[in-house]
């Protein structure tokens, strides 16, 4: 057990890999793991870092901002370059995690980005995913009911996609007190980095800059059975989630607008939503008439929600800010990590942004 190599850590260092180290997720996995206080106090090391098409390249020339590894040479990413690692990373393409997975040895804490471990139904992965379903990991969205438990000394993690974690932490707590009707509506703007950084036209500066716009609607983007599965199961019955994501020109950051039917009040639900969230450290419930803001969580591992009861309407609104890169993939992941290693759980993320 890795567990065993955080409790011995003085002598035997705790060795982590990143595929994908040129990535959006990779190089944000670095930079969070750079400041860890176990890679501060040495026992924890980074080892191998890997990349596709451009393994052979230093790390500095995708991740300038990660100084103190600009040097280090991008490896292939092959098993025998993973191999001998205590924790591996994966900030890969969909559909390349399972053929990593079973090439190394089980007790390999192995923290997945991407999206193949992460549905439950087998028939939900391949209507969205057009290709067969890999299985299921434990979910590394530990604020959610029951989650925390199975992540502790887990060693195999799927990481949450960005809008299920904002729109899971906004609804869950009304969800599982049954305040809201099962049918829920969520529209979340996100930041050009969520698609990763490989080119893509629509992508360009010149067709995102000053323009922002809707994809995926109608029920059709790949979240949508993610935010599903994760409220239904809090609910105990199928939840309806009506999901439309917008492309914002701003590189990171997702704002979730999150709706339902309700009869609750706007203190009554409140209530309940500092009572759920009470002792989280990372999801923060703002004060009455206070809502987020993507620019106060950029850099941090903080979700932070407002709450209130649109009671013309009948309609509970909460809204979260997440990064997308932090709390959204990253900070999740190093916060499993933390749970998979029986490391105190915060090691290493911070809720302090960075602004303007
Ligand atoms: N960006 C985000 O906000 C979030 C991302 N994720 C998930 O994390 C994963 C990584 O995303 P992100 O970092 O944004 O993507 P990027 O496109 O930025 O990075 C992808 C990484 O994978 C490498 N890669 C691509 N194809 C292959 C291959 N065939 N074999 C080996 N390595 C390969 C790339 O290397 P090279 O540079 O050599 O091409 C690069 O290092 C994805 O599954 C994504 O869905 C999850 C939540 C949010
Ligand atoms: C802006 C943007 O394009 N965002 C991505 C989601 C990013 C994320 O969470 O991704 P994974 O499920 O891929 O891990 C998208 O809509 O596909």
């Amino acid at each position: 057990m890795v567990t065993s190599a955080a409790s011995d850590s003085a002598s035997t260092p705790i060795r982590v890999a990143i595929a994908g180290a040129s990535g959006y997720a990779g190089g944000e996995i670095l930079r969070l793991l750079l400041g860890h206080p176990a890679y501060l106090d040495g026992s924890l090391t980074i080892g191998a870092l890997t990349a596709g098409g451009n393994a052979g390249a230093t790390l500095g020339e995708f991740h300038p901002h990660l100084l103190p590894l600009a040097g280090r040479v991008l490896e292939p990413t092959t098993i025998d370059r993973l191999a001998g690692h205590d924790v591996v990373f994966l900030g890969l393409p969909h559909g390349n995690s399972a053929e990593i997975a079973t090439q190394l040895p089980e007790q390999t804490v192995i923290i997945d980005c991407g999206a193949d471990f992460r549905l439950q139904s087998a028939a939900e992965w391949e209507r969205y995913y057009k290709s067969e379903h890999a299985g299921t990991w434990p979910y590394g969205l530990p604020e959610l009911p029951g989650h925390r438990e199975k992540l502790a000394g887990a060693t195999r993690i799927a990481v949450p996609g960005c809008y299920p974690t904002a729109a899971s932490l906004a609804l869950a707590p009304a969800v599982a007190a049954g305040i809201v009707e099962p049918r829920v509506t969520v529209v979340a703007v996100s930041g050009t980095s969520g698609a990763g950084r490989a080119p893509k036209a629509d992508l360009l500066g010149s067709e995102v800059m000053g323009s922002a716009k809707a994809y995926g609607v109608g029920g059709v983007h790949r979240h949508t059975p993610e935010i599903t599965q994760n409220l239904s199961a809090i609910a105990g019955t199928e939840v309806t989630v009506s999901f439309t994501p917008v492309l914002a020109p701003m590189p990171r950051g997702i704002l979730a607008t999150c709706t339902a039917v309700t009869t609750a009040t706007t203190a009554e639900a409140r209530a309940i939503y500092e009572k759920a969230y009470a002792d989280e450290p990372f999801v923060h419930v703002l004060p009455e008439n206070v809502y987020p803001q993507t620019g106060a969580v950029i850099g941090s591992n903080a979700a932070q929600i407002g709450v209130t009861v649109d009671e013309a309407a009948g309609l509970l609104v909460v809204i979260a800010a997440i990064d997308n890169l932090t709390k959204g993939t990253a900070g999740g992941a190093v916060q499993s990590m933390n749970l998979a290693l029986g490391l105190p759980e915060t090691a290493g993320l911070s809720t302090v942004g960075v602004a303007p």
